[in-house]
C-alpha cells in the first residue's frame, strides 16, 4: 500500500510541478459524447418522471424487471435494416465475446421469458425503466443514450392486451397534466400492410423489411422510399398499392379495401370498442400510415404524438407474436410499448407544465457549541428514525448562519441545541413557517 502510495505521490508531485498549485492537469469534465450527466436538480426531475412511470405501471398491476444494459450482440442482430440495429453500440469484450449496449428493452424481456420457460406464470404483465444506447456517427450530434419505460403483456393473444397498454399510456398523460387535445395515440395494424403485400405477391420474408422502409415515409422523400423498396424487389406497381393503403382514412374504408373478413379490420374494430369502454376513445385515431420501425411487430402498432405535430413520437409500441420463436423458443403472444425520457420532457416544457421539484428537508439541526455536537447528532438520529429528513449542520456555525441555511433549504423547523436548554433536557425549536419559537423536551421532538 505504502509502496503504491509513494509512487502515486511521486506522480502527483511531478504533475504538481507541471501545473502549479493544482494536483495535475485538469481532466475533461464533460460526459462522453451523446451522454448526459444528472446533477441533483436534473435527478429530481428524472426521479419525478420515473416515479410517474412506476406509479402507472403499479396501478395496472404490472411487475418490474430489469436486465443488464450489456447484452450479447446476437439479441439485436436482425436483418431488416432497422436504424436501431444499424446503430448498435456493439464491441468485442476482453473474452472475445460479441456484446452490445442494449438499444431497447424488448429483446431482454424475451430472453428473460425464455429463461423462465415453463415456470413463467402467464399472462405476465412486466414493466421496466432502463437506459438504452445507440452509436450514431458524430455528424448527427444526437444523444446516444436515453431512458425508456416499457410495459409488456406476455401470453394474451387478443387486442385486450393492447387496449390495456394504451390505457396505461393515457393514464400517464393524464397524471402529468396532458389531455386528448395535447396528444393523440395513432393506431394501426401491420396486418393491413401484410394483406396488401400478399395481394401484390410480395414474399413473406420481405414483409419486415417493407415495414421498416415504409416507416421512413415521414422522415424522407417518397422517391427515396420507392427506391429502397425497389432495391428489395418490390416493383413500382406494388409500391403504389402499398403506399395507397397507408392513405386510407377510416376503418370502414379499410374494410372496403380488405373485405369484411379481414383480421386487421376485426382487431381494430375491437380495439376501438374497448377504448370506448375504458373511456379513452378521444385519445385514439386510426392512422394506417403508422407502421413503426421495428421489424418484429406483427399486428397492432401505435405511437403517441403531440397533436401540434412539432415533436418526434413520444412513445410507440405494438404486438410482436413471433419474437420468442425468432429466438428459438416456443412462440408466445406478446405486446408492449416503449416510452422515452426525452420527447415527453420537451412536450411538458412546451405546455408549461414541466415540474421543478425542489430540494427540501424537514429539519435543520445545529449545535450551538462544539461540546454539544454529540447531543445534536443524537437529536438528528431520533428525528431520522421518526422519518424526518434532517440536515445536520456539520461545522461550527453561528445561529444567524443556521437560520439563513434553514431558510435556503426550505426547512420546516430549525432545532438549536444550546447549553442552557440542554441542561433542562430541551432544545429550541423554531417553526419556520409559523415564525414561532419554543423550548421542547427531547422526548417530544419527533412530531
Ligand atoms: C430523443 C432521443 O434522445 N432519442 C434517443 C436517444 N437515445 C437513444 C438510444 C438508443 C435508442 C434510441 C434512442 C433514442
Amino acid at each position: 500500500k505504502s509502496e503504491s502510495r509513494s509512487s502515486a505521490g511521486k506522480i502527483a508531485e511531478s504533475a504538481g510541478k507541471a501545473s502549479g498549485s493544482r494536483g495535475s492537469a485538469m481532466i475533461d469534465t464533460q460526459p462522453p459524447r451523446g451522454t448526459r450527466d444528472f446533477f441533483p436538480e436534473d435527478m429530481r426531475l428524472r426521479n419525478w418522471l420515473f416515479g410517474e412511470f412506476a406509479a402507472v405501471s403499479q396501478g395496472f398491476g404490472f411487475e418490474q424487471f430489469d436486465a443488464p444494459v450489456l447484452e450479447s450482440e446476437e439479441l439485436f442482430v436482425r436483418k431488416a435494416g432497422e436504424e436501431i440495429t444499424e446503430q448498435l453500440y456493439n464491441f468485442e469484450d476482453k473474452g472475445q465475446r460479441r456484446v452490445a449496449l442494449r438499444p431497447e428493452l424488448t429483446p431482454s424481456l424475451a430472453r428473460l421469458v425464455l429463461q423462465k420457460g415453463k415456470a413463467m406464470q402467464l399472462p405476465a404483465k412486466w414493466f421496466a425503466i432502463g437506459q438504452c444506447w445507440r452509436y450514431e456517427r458524430m455528424t448527427r450530434g444526437r444523444r446516444r443514450e436515453h431512458y425508456q419505460w416499457n410495459m409488456d403483456v406476455v401470453g394474451v393473444p387478443g387486442v385486450e392486451a393492447e387496449a390495456e397498454l394504451l390505457a396505461a399510456i393515457v393514464a400517464f398523460f393524464e397524471r402529468v397534466g396532458l389531455t386528448a387535445e395535447d396528444v393523440v395515440l395513432k393506431v394501426s395494424n401491420r396486418k393491413v400492410l401484410q394483406a396488401v403485400c400478399a395481394r401484390y405477391g410480395v414474399p413473406d420474408e420481405s414483409f419486415a423489411r417493407v415495414c421498416v422502409i415504409v416507416d421512413k415515409l415521414d422522415k424522407m422523400p417518397r422517391e427515396k422510399v420507392e427506391e429502397e423498396l425497389a432495391a428489395i424487389g418490390v416493383p413500382p406497381a406494388t409500391v403504389d398499392g402499398v403506399l395507397g393503403a397507408l392513405g386510407l382514412r377510416s376503418v370502414e374504408e379499410l374494410g372496403a379495401l380488405l373485405g369484411p373478413e379481414s383480421e386487421a379490420v376485426a382487431e381494430l374494430g375491437r380495439l376501438f370498442e374497448l377504448a370506448e369502454g375504458y373511456g379513452y376513445k378521444d385519445w385514439l385515431s386510426f392512422d394506417p400510415s403508422v407502421v413503426r420501425g421495428l421489424a418484429y411487430y406483427t399486428g397492432t402498432v401505435f405511437e403517441g404524438r403531440d397533436r401540434a405535430g412539432k415533436l418526434r413520437a413520444i412513445c410507440g409500441g405494438g404486438r410482436y407474436d413471433r419474437l420468442l420463436a425468432a429466438f428459438g423458443g416456443e412462440a408466445q403472444p406478446m405486446a408492449g410499448f416503449g416510452f422515452g425520457d426525452a420527447v415527453i420532457v420537451e412536450l411538458l416544457k412546451d405546455k408549461g407544465i414541466l415540474p421543478a421539484p425542489a430540494h427540501t428537508v424537514d429539519d435543520v439541526v445545529v449545535p450551538l457549541d462544539a461540546a454539544l455536537r454529540p447531543a445534536a447528532s443524537g437529536i438528528a438520529t431520533r428525528l431520522r428514525r421518526a422519518g424526518r429528513r434532517v440536515d445536520l449542520v456539520l461545522e461550527a456555525k453561528k445561529m444567524k448562519w443556521a437560520f439563513k441555511h434553514a431558510e435556503k433549504l426550505g426547512a420546516k423547523r430549525l432545532l438549536l441545541v444550546g447549553a442552557s436548554e440542554w441542561e433542562r433536557g430541551c432544545v429550541v425549536v423554531k417553526d419556520l413557517a409559523a415564525f414561532e419559537q419554543k423550548e421542547v423536551p427531547v422526548a417530544e421532538l419527533a412530531p
